[in-house]
């Protein structure tokens, strides 16, 4: 009997599923679906205190949700700690800044690919030492600080730490990267760099995006999730984003659709 060819989509990478997040009397998450596909470029988007950020921190771990499922690379994790869905392969920024500021541009790169969050110390093997040296390196003229490699944290500027702290995620060589809001505070040139650091992200790489700067979330993402009151309330290209009458409404006013 002949063979039928069958066209499957590749699962996705990422499963939200009746998603609910409530912090005491606040419910910040309200029933939310998600699906990634491998390999995607994602924004969410939304005013402030839609819920996008808690939408990350359950993503990546950093708390669990009220109600609702979690998927990452086919798994269930709705309970697994940050830690082991980091070494599944998801790296992530923060809002604020996690680098440690006391240390050089490059060790802080170094121990980005050796794989070590706040508080976890791991032992090196010697002979991995100069391979992760180099990773550092290279990510460093990647993000345009490779003449800043011997610079404290402390010592770049805002921007700097911004671009930093995206190289930082990206040395670990995820599968998935979440960055929350990676343009804010940045200059005009800062925001170019950023927008093509990301738009020349290996296809690999699936890719999920916060981030109010309308202009470098439509040119990098090809799928947009609105988020408003703990809902998803819109999904579709940039293009539709752009013309949909809600977001409109929504963010009339903000100057935020002033690059759309
Ligand atoms: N740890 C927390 N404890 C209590 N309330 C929280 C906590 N985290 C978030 N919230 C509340 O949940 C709601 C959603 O916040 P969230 O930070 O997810 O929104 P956001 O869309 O990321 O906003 P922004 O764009 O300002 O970062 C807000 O009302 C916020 O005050």
């Amino acid at each position: 009997m002949a063979a039928t060819a069958t066209h499957e989509e590749p699962a996705p990478i990422l499963r939200l599923t009746g998603i609910d997040r409530r912090f005491g009397g606040v419910h910040a998450v309200r029933g939310v679906d998600l699906q990634v596909r491998p390999g995607e470029r994602r924004a969410v988007l939304g005013p402030n205190g839609a819920g996008k950020t808690t939408v990350f921190n359950l993503i990546s771990g950093e708390f669990p949700p009220s109600a609702g499922r979690v998927e990452l690379f086919g798994l269930d994790v709705t309970t697994l700690p940050a830690r082991k869905r980091a070494r599944l392969g998801l790296s992530r920024t923060f809002q604020t800044s996690r680098l440690f500021a006391g240390l050089s541009v490059e060790d802080n790169l170094y121990l980005a690919a050796l794989g070590v969050s706040a508080g976890h110390l791991r032992l090196v093997p010697s002979g991995k030492d100069g391979t992760l040296r180099a990773a550092a390196r290279a990510m460093a003229e990647r993000i345009g600080l490779d003449t800043r490699l011997d610079d404290l944290v402390m010592d770049l500027s805002h921007g700097e730490q911004r671009q930093l702290e995206v190289g930082m995620a990206l040395v670990a060589e995820p599968k998935l990267l979440m960055l929350d809001e990676p343009a804010a505070g940045l200059s005009r040139a800062e925001r170019v760099r950023l927008t093509e650091t990301l738009i020349g992200l290996d296809e690999d790489i699936t890719l999920i995006l916060i981030e109010h700067d309308m202009d470098v979330a439509l040119r990098v993402a090809k799928w947009v999730t609105m988020m408003h009151d703990g809902r998803v309330i819109v999904e579709g290209t940039p293009d539709e984003i752009r013309a949909n009458q809600t977001v409109h409404d929504l963010y009339l006013g903000s100057g935020l659709i002033a690059h759309a």
